[in-house]
């Protein structure tokens, strides 16, 4: 098995020691969503290249071949692009990063319908500048974490409605990053959940979420 089918293997394993079965609903899988190993190692293989691509400075003999075999690889998958329903990237909750390359991927350790706690390394590609994660990159993981804690155990479906994060210090990329959220209280059809995100003993990062549940046939 190569490199990169151990690792897509790894990710269909999930989080190390918790069976899916004692997954709360919003973490496990949907009926019909089958993650494969190969649509994962292509995923990976993205997230290796949105980092190598922000770190490069190549010459130009290379800059034209590279964009010309990007080019070529949007043209072969646009001829297989799905209607929503049938998207994968995105809605493989079973696996860390969710078969998606926008936020980091986020790798929960613990979880429950009021808990989680999980880690995360911000890759270049988050770079913000001197060494700290953009800042819009944190909100997305925020997001995260609290969206799928507020739409689990067998909650309604909600939305965000707001999202306050405090940067307290800055957050490094490449290193591990120790992430924790809280179902704090429901009122009606708003919930409340907090977040931080920790390096070490240093705070981060903080976040107040509002989620509010969605009425019938609210998009
Ligand atoms: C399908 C599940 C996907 C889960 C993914 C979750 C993560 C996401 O990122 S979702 C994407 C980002 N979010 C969005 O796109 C949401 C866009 N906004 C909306 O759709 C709507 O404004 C929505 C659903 C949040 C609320 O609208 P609506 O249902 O009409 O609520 P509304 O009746 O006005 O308000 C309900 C209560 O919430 C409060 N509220 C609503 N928005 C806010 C806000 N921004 N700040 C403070 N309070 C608010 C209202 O004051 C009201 O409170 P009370 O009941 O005490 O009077």
């Amino acid at each position: 098995m190569s490199t990169d089918e151990n690792a897509a293997e790894e990710l269909l394993r999930g989080p190390e020691g918790l069976g899916r079965r004692d997954m709360p609903t919003s973490w496990t899988r949907r009926p019909g969503i089958e993650p494969t190993p190969d649509f994962l190692a292509m995923i990976d293989a993205l997230r290796a290249l949105q980092d190598d691509v922000t770190a490069a400075v190549p010459p130009p003999d290379v800059l034209v071949d590279t964009t010309k075999t990007l080019s070529e690889l949007s043209e072969r998958l646009r001829a297989y692009a799905a209607p929503e329903r049938d998207q994968l990237t995105g809605r493989l909750i079973t696996v860390p990063g969710r078969g998606q390359t926008m936020s980091p991927v986020l790798h929960l350790d613990e979880w429950s319908e009021h808990h989680a706690r999980g880690h995360v390394t911000f890759g270049r590609f988050y770079l913000g500048g001197n060494g700290a994660v953009h800042g819009g990159a944190i909100p997305l993981l925020f997001d995260e974490i609290l969206g799928r804690l507020a739409n689990t155990g067998g909650r309604r479906p909600s939305r965000t409605a707001f999202l306050h994060v405090n940067y307290r210090s800055i957050t490094p990329i490449g290193v591990e990053l120790q992430i924790e959220g809280r179902f704090e209280r429901e009122e009606g059809r708003k919930r409340f959940l907090t977040a931080e995100l920790r390096h070490g003993d240093t705070l981060c990062a903080d976040a107040e979420g509002l989620f509010v549940q969605l009425k019938p046939g609210q998009p």
